[in-house]
């Protein structure tokens, strides 16, 4: 079993790990396929995820139609840098409090 909580806040790999900063992989080589073991999303080797193939093409459609159809925010007014992001264990992690994003038409 591979620690991959850990691995995401491991300081030797990671700047600043505990901060959510998605701008850290605009510039980044890393590949999320199981090459990279800093990061692997959809596991790595024998067992590596089956949907990968599909997710990669998936959520960047499906993620890219939300963002250009919609304006964002989030439920109750929450400014984005005040969300709050404690998880819950469990046997994957969950957000604590779920985010509650509101589509607004544009
Ligand atoms: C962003 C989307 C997804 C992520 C992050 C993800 C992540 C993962 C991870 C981490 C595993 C465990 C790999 C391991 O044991 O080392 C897994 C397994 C699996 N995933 Fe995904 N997955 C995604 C989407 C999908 C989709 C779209 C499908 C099916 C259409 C799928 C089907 C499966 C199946 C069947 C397994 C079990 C494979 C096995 O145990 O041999 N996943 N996934």
């Amino acid at each position: 079993m591979v620690n991959v909580w850990a691995i995401g806040r491991d300081a030797t790999l990671w700047e600043d790990p505990l901060v959510f900063n998605p701008d850290r992989f605009m510039d980044s080589k890393m590949d999320v396929r199981g090459q990279d073991f800093e990061l692997i999303p959809f596991g790595a080797g024998r067992r590596i995820c089956p949907g990968l193939p599909l997710a990669v093409r998936m959520v960047p459609v499906m993620l890219g139609t939300l963002l250009n159809t919609f304006k964002w925010k989030i439920e109750g007014d929450v400014a984005p840098k005040d969300l709050d992001m404690q998880d819950k264990f469990g046997l994957t992690l969950a957000r604590l409090r779920p985010l509650r994003a509101v589509p607004l038409p544009l």
